[in-house]
């Protein structure tokens, strides 16, 4: 039974208030975990409220970046503690919107917080260098400008995190922004910009915008008063985005895909990489950009690593992220299972041995939610399609090697260069890895994923438009440098 009726209904915010779609059409946003739960009705916009929502950035641009950055800061400051004060009612609604559990959902929400602070002090920090000129009578510093309306163009698998490491960097050096997330969680981004509102900020500063990607996001891509996009997702709509936002000459940043490898040498700590491998792989459902896809592991060892890996996957417990006990919860939605499950059959269909999983959880009480057993496949060959594309799933595909020059190459066979990591206690396998490693995040003895918010992140190859997010790295986005001459 579907419980719509009572569900809550979520506005679009445009210049400082809350409205309806003007199209007045709205769709249900369901609980993955079970698909009759209706989480809220939130709005699908079209063009028209797209483009007011734009207006209204472009009209608050000039007021806000004349704001002195300490004070621009402080609307970020005051947004975090709103955050604060309902991280458990924001986190419990990442959690029925999207699946992942609740102590992930409050680590995020907590991440988000700290992220706003992060950029709240970036008000109060240098925004140039002074070099010297070959006239000796003059001045010649840099300084740095924001782009204008900054179009921010989320996904469903860190709902709260990646809108605010966007949208706090753009905010602190004197953008204005148009948020459009997800419909799959756009009441959780609805509950952001709440406190966003209630921080205070200048009408038009802050917009939210919930509709269709191919509508309210190929929008914002092409309406020439947005001066810079910022996209996460999928490789083919990032590449679509990039391209509209390069025909008219506007700044893109595109985060997308991965297909992480961790490695695991046969000097390894092999409990520490078990953990580290099902952690990375697993958690969230596999549904993280960093998530580990490929497990590379040294001859010497591969079978002891196997069989505790396996120890390990078969005490996972899949169910309501809301429930304690839960360790791993339901795909997204719909979609996500069925590519998922595609995947597990397209690896044994091409000769990968199945270990565990490899299908729906057989109890009832999970039948009406978007489940899908953790699953391990053995003897995978770096050519399967298992091993290649991005399944974005609780999949995990095990590649035996010889040496670690193999392992290595193995790792760097991959359109994709995001995050990878290896597992050694030998100095020369970890530098080795580290110079040879094609990615933009490598980590020694840690899971691949785990962003710090303050160090850039972003991709190499295929995984990004080859920018940074986070950190001080933001700033190179969201800013343009101006060089300044003055002679008295
Ligand atoms: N790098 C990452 O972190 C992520 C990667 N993915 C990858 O993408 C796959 C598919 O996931 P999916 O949710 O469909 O990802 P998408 O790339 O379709 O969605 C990401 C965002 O882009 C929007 N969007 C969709 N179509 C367009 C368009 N034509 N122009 C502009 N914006 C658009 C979406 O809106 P809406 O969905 O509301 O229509 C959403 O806000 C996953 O299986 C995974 O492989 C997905 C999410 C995050
Ligand atoms: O691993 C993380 O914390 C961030 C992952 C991420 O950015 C993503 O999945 O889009």
């Amino acid at each position: 039974m579907s419980t719509a009726v009572n569900a809550p209904v979520y506005l679009n915010y445009i210049n400082g208030e809350w409205s309806a779609a003007s199209s007045g059409q709205t769709a249900t946003s369901i609980s993955p975990a079970n698909k009759h739960e209706v989480v809220g009705i939130i709005q699908v916009s079209n063009a028209d409220d797209l483009d007011r929502a734009v207006q209204s950035a472009k009209q608050a641009q000039k007021g806000w970046r004349k704001l002195a950055g300490p004070s621009r800061g402080e609307f970020l400051y005051k947004a975090a503690n709103a955050m604060e004060r309902r991280l458990n009612e924001i986190a419990e609604t990442m959690t029925r919107e999207m699946g992942k559990t609740l102590p992930e959902a409050k680590g995020e929400t907590a991440r988000g917080i700290a992220i706003l602070r992060y950029y709240a002090g970036e008000g109060m920090r240098k925004v140039g260098d002074v070099i010297p000129s070959t006239d000796a009578d003059a001045l010649m510093f840099t300084t740095r400008v924001p782009l204008g309306v900054v179009g921010v163009i989320a996904p469903w698998n860190f709902p709260v995190a990646i809108p605010i490491w966007k949208m706090a960097p753009a905010l602190a050096y004197g953008n204005t922004v148009v948020l459009k997330p997800a419909q799959e969680t756009a009441v959780t981004a609805a509950k952001i910009i709440e406190c966003f509102a209630e921080a205070g900020f200048p009408a038009g500063v802050v917009n939210l915008i919930t509709g269709k990607g191919s509508v309210i996001g190929q929008g914002l891509a092409e309406h020439k008063d947005v001066n810079g996009i910022t996209f996460t997702g999928s490789n083919q709509v990032g590449k679509q985005v990039g391209q509209a936002a390069l025909a008219r000459g506007a700044k893109y940043q595109l985060e997308m895909g991965g297909k992480n490898p961790v490695i695991i040498a046969a000097d390894a700590d092999l409990d520490l990489a078990v953990e580290g491998t099902v952690s990375g792989g697993l958690r969230s459902t596999g549904q993280k950009c960093t998530a580990t896809s490929r497990v590379i592991v040294q001859s010497e060892v591969y079978e002891a690593f196997k069989q505790k890996l396996l120890a390990k996957v078969r005490e996972i417990k899949v169910g309501n992220g809301l429930e304690g006990e839960t360790w791993m919860g339901p795909c997204a939605n719909e979609n996500q299972l069925d590519t998922v499950l595609s995947y597990i059959q397209k690896g044994i269909e091409e000769g990968a041995e199945l270990l565990h999983g490899g299908g729906r959880p057989d109890e009832a009480a999970l039948s009406d939610g978007f489940y899908v057993q953790p699953t391990v496949f053995d003897k995978v060959s770096r050519s399967m399609v298992i091993a290649q594309e991005e399944i974005f799933g609780p999949v995990l595909a095990l590649i035996k090697v010889d040496t670690m020059e193999e392992a290595i190459e193995a790792a760097n066979d991959a359109d994709f260069g995001l995050s990878a990591s290896i597992y050694t206690s030998s100095i020369g396998n970890l530098m080795s890895f580290i110079q040879d490693m094609d990615a933009g995040l490598v980590r020694v003895n840690a899971e691949t994923a785990g962003v710090e918010l303050q160090a850039p992140f972003g991709g190499m190859k295929q995984s990004s438009s080859h920018s940074r997010e986070q950190g001080q790295a933001a700033i190179e986005f969201f800013t343009a440098i101006k060089t300044v001459f003055v002679k008295s």
